[in-house]
């Protein structure tokens, strides 16, 4: 029986929502009484409507370039907290607030500078404003491409030391040349909009883009390799992520087009910056133009990049302009005062899935579903995936109520590969809006009042980083179970497993011989990884197996290559912590 998201019976969604408690994931107590008002602080600049429509419900005290032990004396003062990306709300913060601070409201997207885990331990919601800043990012890509191409900010200072220097400057064009976006999301796609408009050809490099949306927009979405000797002007707009970390390092600048052009106003990590020093001094790339940073504010001593006549940097200020503090000042607003009244927020970061009465029953279960989703995503290749395909295997048949395994599913997969936060209210219309096709099925399997009896995603798919887990459907393919109250992925692919869902693991696929587990173990000890378990499967004997290997470290990339080289091993690859869901 296969399900489509919206048509779901009511009768069964009621029964089943009275039993999961759904309506109830409210995390904050409404704060403000009748009398007292909340109190919030905002530590850095807001846009004035916001402040305005704050001040209609809360009591607001406004202090900024705050040090971190003056915030830290505030913290037991205040109800709710508003911060942009300059201030660090750290687990200090929290511990100093003594219970009292229940919300920090972002005024932006990126939530890198609160310490979620703190928060979530001390009980203190997170919302952010993840859309009202989008076309201002996408400007500020533009400027800094036209700027970089035609020399302004270099001509400027010139002018400015008195010069008047019509030969130094010249330009490069923008029009008849093709640029790249790296993440074709809100912003990537707002700058590819802009860049045809100048005349430009535009590809996209986004694993998990929708090749509709980009057909859409006349963007040809294209492989990593493809977009780097491709592209004349490369404009990077993914998120930080363990798998966009210093994608932009030496081995990227090898392949890129000589004397190409790169633009950052995504995140300072995604690209190393001694590593885009060398590709300058080499000419590979001829100018870059960055508004973030590794560290910000960076050190500005000896920085590879600053300094430089062929970088030019602004600080930041991607999300700066008028337009946009406002708007994400109104979008944080909003979801401030709603958290202090009680209500869960679409713009929650660390909501709860799940209400704390019935966390006892399905915790187990939502781990696994988040696991699954993570685990999937984590083995898909460069051409990205297609839809996604759930299937419920549960005694309770059609009366299950999936909201939330789905939502977690969606959780597991969205949050490997997108700024996103998902939670229980807005998982669905993150999946739509992100073009993602979800299919459920549910299979009445089992005895008795257990949730379920097994689960599994599977990804649709043109290759996958591993392709042991390719099925015989030619779908990426995880399967899993709780067993004793724990979760494990119990199936890759073709072959059984056993791995529980938590922690780092390293999956190899080899001939099933001699001196495997020996050669792979002697090179991971090599980079002194500790191994926590170690598990076999194989189709038949001499036949093909995979080794699950739980590692407490990464190995470097020689010791990677070092492990393909083991006589028999066909391939290798890594599952990045599959986090225990926050609660
Ligand atoms: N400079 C600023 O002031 C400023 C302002 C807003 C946003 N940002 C940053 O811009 C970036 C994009 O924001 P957004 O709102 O468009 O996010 P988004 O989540 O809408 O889009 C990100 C896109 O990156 C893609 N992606 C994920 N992993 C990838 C990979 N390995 N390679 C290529 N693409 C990958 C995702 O599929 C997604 O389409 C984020 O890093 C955000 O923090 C910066
Ligand atoms: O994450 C964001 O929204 C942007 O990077 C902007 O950050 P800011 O609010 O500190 O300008």
């Amino acid at each position: 029986m296969q399900q489509a998201l919206a048509n779901r019976p009511c009768a069964a969604r009621r029964a089943a929502a009275a039993r999961f408690g759904r309506e109830r994931c409210v995390k904050v107590q409404a704060v403000s009484t009748a009398n007292t008002k909340p109190t919030v602080l905002v530590a850095e600049k807001l846009g004035a409507a916001g402040i305005d429509m704050l001040k209609q419900s809360c009591n607001v005290e406004t202090a900024y370039n705050m040090k971190p032990e003056e915030l830290c004396a505030k913290a037991s003062l205040i109800d709710a907290l508003i911060v942009r990306s300059g201030t660090k709300v750290t687990r200090a913060v929290f511990e100093a607030s003594k219970g009292r601070l229940k919300v920090v409201g972002r005024a932006g997207v990126g939530v890198d500078n609160v310490d979620l885990t703190a928060a979530t331990e001390y009980g203190c919601l997170v919302v952010n404003a993840p859309t009202a800043n989008t076309v201002a990012a996408a400007e500020h890509g533009i400027a800094l491409l036209c700027a970089m191409a035609r020399n302004v900010a270099q001509a400027d200072a010139s002018m400015k030391s008195g010069k008047w220097d019509r030969n130094t400057y010249v330009g490069t064009s923008m029009v008849g040349k093709t640029i790249a976006v790296y993440g074709f999301g809100k912003v990537g796609a707002e700058v590819a909009r802009r860049a045809k408009g100048l005349g430009m050809a535009v590809l996209a490099y986004d694993p998990y883009a929708s090749q509709e949306k980009a057909a859409a927009q006349g963007v040809s979405l294209v492989s990593f390799d493809e977009a780097l000797a491709q592209a004349d002007f490369h404009s990077l707009h993914m998120p930080l992520t363990p798998g966009t970390k210093n994608l932009f390092n030496d081995a990227a600048f090898a392949k890129i087009k000589k004397g190409s052009r790169i633009i950052n106003v995504a995140r300072g990590g995604v690209i190393e910056e001694a590593a885009l020093a060398r590709a300058l001094d080499a000419k590979l790339v001829a100018q870059a133009a960055l508004d973030v940073f590794m560290d910000e504010p960076p050190k500005f001593d000896g920085h590879p990049l600053i300094g430089r006549p062929d970088v030019i940097c602004t600080p930041h200020l991607g999300a700066s302009t008028m337009e946009a503090q406002e708007g994400v000042a109104i979008e944080v607003v909003e979801a401030v005062v709603d958290a202090l009244a009680g209500k869960l927020s679409s713009n929650a970061v660390n909501a709860p899935m799940v209400p704390a009465e019935i966390l006892k029953e399905l915790q187990p279960y939502i781990v696994l579903a988040e696991g699954l989703g993570k685990a999937a995503v984590g083995l898909v290749k460069d051409s990205g995936f297609t839809d996604i395909a759930i299937t419920y295997s549960s005694p309770r048949g059609d009366d299950l109520d999936t909201r939330l395994l789905r939502a977690m599913v969606i959780k597991g997969v969205l949050e490997e590969i997108t700024t996103a936060k998902v939670n229980l209210v807005n998982a669905d219309l993150l999946a739509k809006n992100r073009g993602l096709k979800l299919t459920e099925v549910n299979v009445r399997s089992g005895e008795g009042n257990e949730v379920l009896s097994s689960m599994s995603v599977s990804l649709g798919t043109s290759a996958s980083r591993f392709s042991a887990a390719v099925d015989k459907t030619n779908r990426i393919y995880v399967e899993g179970k709780v067993m004793n109250g724990t979760p494990f992925l119990t199936k890759i692919g073709n072959f059984d497993v056993e791995l529980a869902v938590q922690g780092s693991v390293m999956l190899t696929r080899q001939r099933d011989q001699p001196g495997i587990v020996g050669g792979v173990g002697m090179a991971l000890a090599k980079d002194k990884v500790n191994i926590s378990f170690m598990t076999v499967s194989r189709t038949a004997k001499d036949g093909e197996a995979i080794m699950a290997i739980g590692i407490d470290s990464e190995p470097s990339p020689a010791i990677m290559q070092e492990i393909t080289s083991v006589p028999g091993v066909v391939e290798v690859t890594i599952f990045k912590d599959v986090p225990q869901t926050e609660q």
